[in-house]
């Protein structure tokens, strides 16, 4: 294997497990460290690369930063924090999508600039903007179907998988925004000083998307 010196962010959490398996079936044998210990730097010598765990929503930051050449977030993060680097590669896991929800009695004509809560603002008020309508974002860090619930807010911005916290929660949905996949990002430094190693990369990743897809 080819690759000198790469160091690829991480997220953990949800998205971890899908893009270690992805990883490996690209070629990449990743020791069982990656699943059964808690360090946040795992070094793969024999295959010049080393392995940064970070947030999802830090991954961009390490990527623009240049301490990591390339990472893998998803495409929620990259349009909450619009950082310099490249997108070269849809992953197509941990699909999701954004969505608009609140209390089935709630009315969307009711409020002159309506509470909006979301983890993600800056996706918010740029999809509101969009829109055309005013609205108040209300910035949260997570349980985010709290918000109409308890009367913090009419609206929420949040992500949809399942259906099931929506549904358990007694909340519906207003409006579909964007599907969500995660996505292979790169430092555009690196993009041009390890051009072959990134290029390789990007290249097996690929192609074992392409054979997942020719399988559904
Ligand atoms: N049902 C889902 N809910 C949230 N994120 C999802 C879901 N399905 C896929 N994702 C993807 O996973 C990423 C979030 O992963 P995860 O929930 O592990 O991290 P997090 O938001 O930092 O969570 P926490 O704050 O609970 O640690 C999102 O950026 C999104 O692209
Ligand atoms: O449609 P579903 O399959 O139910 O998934 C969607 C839920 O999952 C996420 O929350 P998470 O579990 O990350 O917790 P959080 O509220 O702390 O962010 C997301 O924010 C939704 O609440």
């Amino acid at each position: 294997m080819s690759n000198e010196n790469l160091t690829v962010a991480m997220p953990k959490g949800r998205i971890f497990d899908e893009a270690v398996e992805l990883l490996r079936k690209a070629g990449y044998s990743l020791p069982p460290e990656f699943e059964e210990s808690r360090k946040l730097i795992i070094e793969v010598p024999e295959a010049g690369m080393r392995f940064i765990l970070a947030k999802p929503m830090d991954v961009p930051t390490y990527v623009e930063h240049g301490v990591a050449d390339v990472g893998v977030a998803g495409k929620d993060v990259m349009i909450e924090e619009k950082r310099d680097i490249y997108e070269v590669l849809d992953l197509k896991i941990s699909a999701c999508y954004m969505a608009v929800a609140s209390l089935p009695s709630y009315n969307p004509n009711s409020e002159v600039a309506p509470k909006i809560a979301s983890k993600y603002p800056n996706l918010t008020s740029e999809y509101f903007r969009e829109q055309g309508e005013q609205v108040e974002i209300i910035k949260l860090n997570g349980s985010i179907e709290l918000a109409p619930i308890i009367g913090l807010a009419d609206r929420i911005v949040d992500i949809v998988s399942t259906g099931q916290t929506l549904k358990e929660n007694g909340l519906v949905e207003l409006e579909t925004m964007m599907p969500i996949t995660s996505r292979f990002i790169v430092n555009p430094v690196s993009y041009r000083t390890k051009s072959a190693e990134i290029d390789e990369m990007v290249d097996r990743l690929a192609d074992v998307i392409a054979a997942k897809e020719g399988r559904e």
